[in-house]
């Protein structure tokens, strides 16, 4: 075999309309065309895929993990089985349930995998265990640390949390192990706002204060005289779903609500008569204030000394938010100078506080312990939101409530399903025409689509191109949740770029291409005029194919491995190649030739089930007009 050679700069392919042509193991010759028909299977199955030492490898996964092939329709249903963690979980996956869930949910659980309930593990216990476990479900009591996920030793693939706030789980680390965090953000919206009325209404009317004087023998009706809630201005600090159902709630009391949310969409406030304002002027305003914003960097301690002082002398505050948006020894002292009047707290920044904490225990605060999610209606609800997401994302469903990937309409992904298949393909190909295979640090993917560019997702696609490129080379798992995440340790830049072509936007993506720059290559011919190291695939009948290789067009489509040779273009050498295979037992799914002119160079693609022994191989590279030639392992 002739080593790898400078690439002649004014090749160009022309054989076909595509400048490929297929062959066929009966040699029919149709115009510009010849199919290779004697194994192919069209339609996709499942294929056992090998490494070189013909063992089935991690890359059968290739398939599997990505999509499920439905062999009877021969239809490709997606399969985002790229969430779960390399270790396979066989057919009853564990799932850990460190807090206490509605039996609905469980059932559901239950009906699909393993299920442990164990409430109240110290944090010490979750470490020993979490190993055992594909999914973990919690409340707001279990703090999912970084260790957490250090000691799942990346068995752990999703984190479902059976309510709204994660900020009990730590999102980078999660995202880092390549694990997904599902959430359950709707079914206790209205349980959290009926709450939020509850200690509203139950601050103004001293109701929790009189009932403990009663019960401890009093009768104390002077003392316990309380402010009325009509005409008294609310402000509404987080203006989402909790937030506007207060707002909605708190009108019907005859309530002036103003509402700060930097997020929320005037025209969504003011179909409710709601303003939003600044937070300034939300908090010097209001005789109510009600916090529903998120805990984030941006909201912790948010209220603090400084903003207390700009309140209105007098001001009462609800909070079924989180604890740490207030400075609570800021509170402490708003409540004894008088500024605020009454506080009505669910939530607190360490739960359960300490029992001697000064806020529990001030006269002018009214407190419950973490109740807002805490109906049976909403605890049901919440159960069977966040078991359903949890054996979707053990099923591999991409979730429409992840917090740590994209969110991708199953309607899209369906219709994306072969391209991805297709990108993670055409990553794994890529990187193995790299000479030497490691070392990729900049690649350029070029998407044509005769659609609009905000109606390509191409999220997925640069995942799975990412996933295809990373993990022939390194030990990394990558999947939706950590691909960008791994490309960035890893020093792997992908770039896209966006080609309108006048064609139908019918199908979302004409085609897919891979540009390396910088690197040498094991197999010359990949290499463009420009220096990159190229191939382009495209989607034909649901199949995924390599359609050109550095600037020679070919067909193959990728079903299972390929080999590249380029040759001398001239007769019989599919007929000598093809022997050469067939007496080493290796089956050939799909043959293809591109060429420059006849007679002049081409390349001859040929998709393999098997993977050739190093013998085949040889045999091949001593055919004289083969001039170089490349394996690559799918
Ligand atoms: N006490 C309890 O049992 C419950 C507490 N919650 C908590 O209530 C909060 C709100 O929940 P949802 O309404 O379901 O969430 P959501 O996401 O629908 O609403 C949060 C809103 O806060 C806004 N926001 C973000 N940063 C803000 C800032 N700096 N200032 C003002 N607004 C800001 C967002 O734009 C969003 O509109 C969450 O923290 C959640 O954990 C929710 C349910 C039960
Ligand atoms: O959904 C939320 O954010 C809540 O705070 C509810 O918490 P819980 O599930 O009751 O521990």
């Amino acid at each position: 075999m002739a080593s790898a050679t400078p690439h002649s700069s004014s090749i160009k392919a022309s054989a076909s309309p595509n400048g490929a042509s297929s062959t066929n193991s009966n040699f029919s010759k149709k115009p510009n065309q010849i199919s290779f028909t004697s194994s192919i299977n069209p339609t996709p199955i499942s294929a056992k895929i090998c490494n070189s030492n013909g063992s089935p490898g991690r890359s059968s996964s290739v398939i599997s993990n990505v999509l499920k092939i439905a062999e009877s329709t021969g239809t490709a249903a997606l399969d985002a089985t790229d969430l779960r963690a390399p270790t396979s979980y066989g057919p009853r996956p564990k799932i850990l349930v460190s807090e206490k869930l509605g039996e609905a949910g469980l059932q559901v659980l239950r009906g699909f995998g393993e299920v442990e309930c164990l409430y109240n593990l110290s944090p010490e216990e979750l470490r020993e265990k979490i190993s055992s476990f594909d999914a973990l479900i919690v409340r707001s009591g279990t703090k999912v640390t970084r260790q957490v996920f250090e000691a799942a030793k990346g068995r752990l693939k999703v984190v479902g949390r059976a309510g709204v706030g994660i900020d009990n789980v730590d999102l980078p680390a999660a995202t880092e192990f390549g694990c997904l965090v599902v959430n359950a953000p709707t079914a206790n919206t209205v349980a959290a706002a009926e709450h939020g009325i509850a200690l509203l209404t139950s601050m103004a009317r001293n109701v929790a204060q009189s009932d403990a004087s009663m019960k401890a023998g009093k009768w104390e009706r002077n003392k316990y005289v309380g402010v009325s809630l009509v005409g008294k201005t609310l402000a509404v600090m987080g203006f989402g779903k909790v937030g506007s159902e207060v707002a909605r709630r708190a009108k019907g009391l005859g309530m002036h609500v103003i509402a700060h949310d930097p997020y929320a969409a005037a025209d969504r406030a003011r179909a409710m008569s709601v303003d939003l304002v600044s937070f300034d002027e939300a908090i010097c305003t209001a005789d109510f204030i009600s916090l529903h914003m998120p805990l984030t960097p941006t909201t912790k301690n948010v209220f603090n000394d400084h903003t207390f002082s700009k309140m209105k002398k007098g001001v009462r505050i609800i909070n079924v938010a989180r604890g740490g948006v207030i400075d609570e020894d800021a509170l402490v002292r708003a409540l004894d100078s008088g500024v605020v009047a009454q506080a009505a707290l669910d939530v607190f920044v360490e739960e359960p506080p300490s029992k001697e904490s000064k806020l529990v225990q001030h006269h002018n605060v009214t407190v419950t312990p973490h109740l807002g999610a805490s109906t049976k209606e909403a605890q049901e609800g919440v159960a069977i939101e966040i078991a359903e997401a949890v054996v979707g994302a053990l099923n591999g469903e991409l979730s429409a409530t992840a917090v740590n990937a994209p969110m991708v309409p199953p309607e899209v992904l369906s219709e994306l399903a072969p391209y991805v298949i297709l990108a993670e393909k055409l990553g794994r190909l890529a990187v193995q025409l790299v000479a030497g295979g490691g070392g990729v640090q900049s690649v350029k993917v070029v998407y044509r689509s005769a659609r609009d560019t905000d109606d390509l997702d191409t999220r997925l696609l640069r995942a799975m191109i990412t996933k295809g490129i990373i993990e022939p080379i390194s030990s990394s798992f990558v999947n939706l949740v950590n691909a960008d995440h791994v490309a960035k340790q890893k020093g792997l830049r992908i770039s896209e770029e966006r080609v309108t072509i006048d064609s139908s936007p019918e199908s979302p993506l004409d085609s897919i291409q891979i540009n390396i720059s910088n690197m040498d290559s094991k197999f010359a011919s990949a290499v463009t005029e420009d220096g990159h190291i190229s191939i382009e695939g495209r989607v034909k009948d649901g199949v995924p194919h390599l359609t050109c290789v550095g600037t020679f067009d070919v067909d193959v489509s990728l079903e299972g491995n390929v080999i590249l040779c380029r040759q001398v273009d001239q007769p019989g050498m599919i007929g000598l190649v093809g022997n050469i295979l067939g007496q080493h037992n290796v089956n050939v799914s799909f043959m293809s030739v591109g060429r420059t002119a006849p007679r002049k160079k081409a390349i001859m693609a040929i998709g393999v089930d098997e993977a050739p022994r190093k013998e085949t191989l040889d045999d091949i590279g001593n055919v004289p007009a083969i001039e170089e030639f490349v394996f690559l392992d799918l």
